[in-house]
């Protein structure tokens, strides 16, 4: 866990550098257990965990929102999947725990069964004002599943994330258009931060953090390095989603179909 603070650390430093207001992290930047039992047991709550402690600080000493992926203990043996957001002054101000939960068993391909260790969260969190505009918080599995993403446009968000650490094979399948879709969709900048590379020998992630405008265009793409933790930077211009909204209103028919 301390190595993966230094590794954000270092990706702190570079968002300053290059003049960020925010800094997104992906899903489970705090560890990858190798089994659910090692899951369960790195959980700390975020009082007593040195990994969310040492992100408050860096928030607060620079000035830098952060929104991180993380772990926390919940009742029953499980531990949540939680998304933070950290302000500039170094509190948390805003949780969102993963909806949707990885249980999958592909032929020749991953077999993951997330439930065993994760509790699942049941609440959408509304969008929240920020620097880079309303955010609207999301995890990984979370964006095969619109529903979300649509709440959260309706609730007038302005970027949405899906912090992220994707198989190699359905990263490989569906990753880039499921961000591009869920972008043009909610119209909307989707910022998606992704683990990528070799966690331990039995899980390696696919990678290839992007970020997409609300037109559907990918402004920028990490690909796979993992040498060094890297940054992806855009700028996040409101007006071009208030034009897209305007130049082209999805109206919904609701009564032909449930509001979400
Ligand atoms: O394991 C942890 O501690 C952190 N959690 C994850 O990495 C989760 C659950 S295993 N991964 C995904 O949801 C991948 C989804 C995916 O790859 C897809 O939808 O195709």
């Amino acid at each position: 866990m301390s190595a993966n603070l230094a590794q954000c650390q270092t990706l702190v430093r570079k968002a300053v550098a290059a003049g960020a207001k925010a800094l997104f992290l992906p899903e489970a930047s705090d560890y990858i257990g190798s089994s659910a039992a090692e899951t369960v047991s790195l959980a700390r709550s975020v009082e007593d965990s040195e990994f969310v402690l040492g992100l408050q600080k860096e928030a607060q000493l620079k000035n830098l929102h952060i929104n991180v992926g993380i772990h926390e203990p919940a009742s029953g043996g499980k531990v949540k999947n939680t998304l933070i957001w950290i302000d500039d002054k170094g509190a948390i101000t805003q949780r969102y725990q993963k909806v949707h939960l990885f249980d999958v068993d592909i032929k020749d391909g991953p077999v993951l069964k997330e439930s065993s260790s994760v509790e699942k969260g049941s609440e959408i969190l509304s969008p929240f004002e920020t620097p880079v505009g309303r955010v609207g918080l999301m995890i990984c599995f979370d964006l095969r599943f619109p529903e979300i993403s649509l709440a959260l446009k309706r609730q007038n968000a302005q970027v949405i994330t899906y912090p992220s650490a994707f198989t190699m094979p359905t990263g490989k399948a569906h990753w880039e258009p499921l961000l591009r879709a869920r972008a043009i969709e909610t119209q909307s900048y989707v910022i998606a931060a992704a683990q990528s590379g070799p966690h331990h020998e039995k899980r390696r992630s696919y990678g290839h953090s992007m970020i997409v405008s609300p037109w559907g265009e990918i402004v920028a793409n990490l690909g796979e390095e993992y040498q060094e933790p890297q940054i992806a930077v855009a700028d996040i211009d409101l007006d071009l989603v208030a034009k897209i909204k305007r130049e082209m209103p999805l109206l919904r028919r609701t009564d032909v179909y449930p509001v979400v």
